[in-house]
């Protein structure tokens, strides 16, 4: 079997323009701009992209786009105070702290500074704890990525057995209850999981959040699986994910292309979750089509 490509950019370019045709609504119905601030501390390189394509992408759907930037050794509460003025700022709807911070602020801490209502990343511990309970939250960017893909291509996935290989608080966890959530069967495996190609082998639902340059290999994919590939490696100055795209392509059903699958998906969630929040705030009707 070959499988089908799940066209992450050209997915992302949809969502984009739906959000765009809600930010048009927005201004003309209510006169009412969305606006999406980023936060970034410190220079590296791979922030600096993603935060100057997020910047771009904002502007371009028509919503008010602001970036601050610290520099690497500011203090903790000097982040806190920005995060502090963009949290009582009207015109700010969406606040993201690109993380990783560096090691001598508490992200956490920073985190859960952000006004929920505003968190557009859903990392605050107010979101998780709706997301884990089925109560309106905002929900992580890119699971919430993934998941569009997912019900694109199935539509209903209840009773799957999807297995999430990772389990970070901003990929595998969330992942993992949106799949719940879905009525999969879900498994969460991790660094210290027992025979991992087995456990991955149930599964008709495989996401890799791994950090592990071409991990799953195509022997453990069942026959005609979907795998959702989220991992961003940087190879010799190549993007890889943590799939071996070329033999799990040969046995998937439909799988995600790195770059092009998920990471365009993200940044598109991050524009229409700071739609949605925007709409929240303005106590108007939710967008459809842009959450879960
Ligand atoms: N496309 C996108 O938009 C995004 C992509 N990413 C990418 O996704 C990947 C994962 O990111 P993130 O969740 O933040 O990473 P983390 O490093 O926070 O988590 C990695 C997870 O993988 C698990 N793991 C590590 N090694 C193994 C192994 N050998 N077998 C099984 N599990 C293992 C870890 O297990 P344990 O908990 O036991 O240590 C951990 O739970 C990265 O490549 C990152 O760049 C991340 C965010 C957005
Ligand atoms: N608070 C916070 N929220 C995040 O959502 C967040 C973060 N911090 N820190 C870093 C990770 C990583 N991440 C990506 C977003 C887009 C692409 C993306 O667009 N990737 C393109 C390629 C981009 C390139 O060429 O470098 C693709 O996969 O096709 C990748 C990775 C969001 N993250």
């Amino acid at each position: 079997m070959t499988a089908t490509v799940i066209d992450g950019k050209a997915f992302a370019a949809t969502v984009r323009e739906k959000v765009a045709g809600h930010v048009a609504r927005l201004s003309e119905e209510h006169g009412i701009v969305p606006g999406l601030a980023v936060v970034l501390v410190g220079e590296d390189p791979a922030s600096q992209v993603y935060v100057r394509s997020k910047g771009k992408q904002t502007v371009a759907a028509g919503m008010k786009s602001v970036e601050r930037k610290l520099e690497v050794d500011k203090s903790e509460s000097e982040l806190l105070a920005v995060v502090e003025e963009l949290n009582a700022d009207p015109s700010i709807h969406g606040i993201l702290v690109q993380l990783p911070l560096p090691a001598h602020i508490d992200a956490e801490a920073v985190i859960n500074a952000i006004d929920p209502a505003k968190d557009v990343d859903g990392f605050h511990i107010l979101n998780v704890g709706r997301l884990g309970t089925g109560q309106k939250a905002m929900v992580p960017c890119t699971p919430l990525g993934c998941l569009m893909m997912l019900r694109d291509h199935h539509g209903s996935l209840s009773g799957l057995d999807a297995v999430v290989i990772g389990r970070s608080n901003i990929v595998g966890k969330p992942m993992a209850q949106l799949l719940l959530g879905e009525s999969c069967t879900v498994t969460i495996a991790h660094s210290r999981t027992k025979d991992l190609p087995e456990v991955v082998r149930r599964a008709d639902i495989v996401v890799a959040a791994v950090g592990r340059p071409k991990m799953v290999t195509g022997d453990w994919i069942k026959p005609g699986a979907t795998v959702i590939d989220v991992g961003i490696n940087r190879v010799e100055d190549r993007l890889v994910g943590d799939v071996d795209y070329e033999s799990c392509a040969e046995r998937a059903g439909a799988i995600t292309p790195v770059p092009g699958g998920v990471g365009p998906m993200t940044i598109a969630c991050l524009l229409a979750n700071t739609v949605t929040a925007c709409c929240r705030a303005n106590g108007l009707a939710e967008p459809e089509g842009l959450t879960v």
